[in-house]
């Protein structure tokens, strides 16, 4: 081989290929480990010299995976022979007295404090031909190898590039696997979002967005399903229609954004004035109906009174008052429907005789 070929130095775009090739397998800098060093020995014993390396040749050094009988971890790329060695991937480098060789400095590397005389190295070799490094034996006296030590070295080269595959191969896998990991908890991520507009949506379509109680066509859905009207229709139970004074008059005098909160002060006074179990509605724009199950007119009556009381003691600029009607159903007797139109007079009645109060439907008592 001419000078001329060994000095040929790779160009950039391939050598930024074969320093990609290098860097995929992420092996530069990691932690020794038993299987190249098994290598290495392999490669002194069978060659009869006193030191060996797997050598990788990184940006601007080379730097030893493994290593026998010599001194260094790593050295600067421009001193190693091996990266001489890398540029022809396909054959080995022999060099028999280093001494002899004006290409290279004996002072490169140093096996036990003698300088290097003998090197030959087995270049390593990505599946698609980049020479990543080699694997190499070393010696203090300048010598040759014999033709079944050439080709042992060749096949622990081999031995190495599998090593190395197996190495890059496991890293995809890892790197498969957090990806797919990653991917189900987006996925994961993803569904929790979904689920919770798909409630929200829920929510909002059932729930007044100003007050927070249930809407008319929640109302609807409950008056519609079978189950909670045989439940509702279960004992007796009291409907509560309820509506604010002179509203008309507080938004006129106190804009809307008032009147929205003396709304919401009236749905927090009905919040805080019923069971768990009763539905309270926001019937129409200042107008509650408040549904409660297993009560009775006169336990009725004291709820709507209790509310009424709050909403006057409610913490606005003005004073805010209600009018309720209450009126009761028997099961088997009364439609809901009917209690409904009831209570509707009843607060008619309580509207007429001067509003902030409850009136009770007595119709049932005279009936
Ligand atoms: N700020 C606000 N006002 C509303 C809303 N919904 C309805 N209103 C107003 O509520 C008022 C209801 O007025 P009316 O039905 O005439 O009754 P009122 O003034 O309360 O009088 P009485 O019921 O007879 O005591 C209207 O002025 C509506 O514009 C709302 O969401 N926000």
């Amino acid at each position: 081989m001419s000078l001329a070929r060994l000095r040929a130095v790779p160009a950039p775009t391939e050598e930024a290929q074969r320093q990609d090739a290098l860097d995929a397998y992420a092996v530069v800098d990691t932690v020794s480990e038993q299987a190249y060093d098994d290598l290495v020995r392999l490669a002194a014993t069978l060659c009869d010299a006193p030191a060996a390396a797997i050598s990788l040749i990184d940006r601007d050094r080379q730097w030893f995976k493994a290593r026998l009988g010599l001194d260094q971890t790593q050295t600067p790329r421009a001193l190693a022979i091996c990266d001489y060695a890398i540029r022809t991937p396909e054959q080995m480098l022999v060099v028999q007295d280093v001494a002899d060789d004006p290409r290279f400095s004996t002072r490169v590397v140093s096996l036990g404090g003698r300088p290097l005389r003998f090197y030959a190295g087995m270049p390593l070799l990505s599946p698609d031909g980049h020479a990543l490094g080699t694997i190499c034996v070393l010696d203090a006296q300048p010598r040759e190898l014999r033709p079944a030590q050439r080709a042992g070295l060749e096949a622990l080269a081999r031995q190495t590039q599998h090593l190395l595959e197996l190495r890059r191969y496991a890293l995809e896998q890892r790197r498969l696997l957090n990806e797919r990991e990653a991917f189900a908890h987006r996925l994961e991520a993803a569904q929790a979002d979904l689920q919770r507009r798909h409630e929200e949506l829920k929510h909002s379509a059932s729930h007044d967005a100003l007050t927070g109680l249930l809407n008319r066509a929640a109302l609807a859905q409950l008056r519609g399903s079978p189950e909670a009207m045989r439940e509702l229709e279960s004992a007796p139970y009291a409907l509560l229609l309820l509506d604010v004074d002179h509203f008309k008059q507080v938004n006129d005098r106190y804009g809307h954004l008032l009147g929205d909160r003396a709304l919401r002060a009236v749905a927090d006074a009905v919040a805080s004035s019923v069971r768990e179990g009763d539905v309270a509605v926001r019937y129409g724009g200042e107008e509650f109906l408040i549904v409660l199950p297993a009560t009775r007119l006169a336990q009725a009556y004291e709820i709507a009174e209790r509310i009424r009381a709050r909403v006057a003691r409610s913490s606005l600029p003005f004073a805010l008052t209600v009018s309720v009607g209450v009126a009761a159903g028997e099961p088997g007797r009364d439609t809901p429907e009917r209690v409904f139109d009831r209570a509707d007079q009843a607060l008619y009645r309580a509207k007429n005789l001067g509003r902030d109060r409850v009136v009770a439907d007595d119709t049932m008592l005279r009936e």
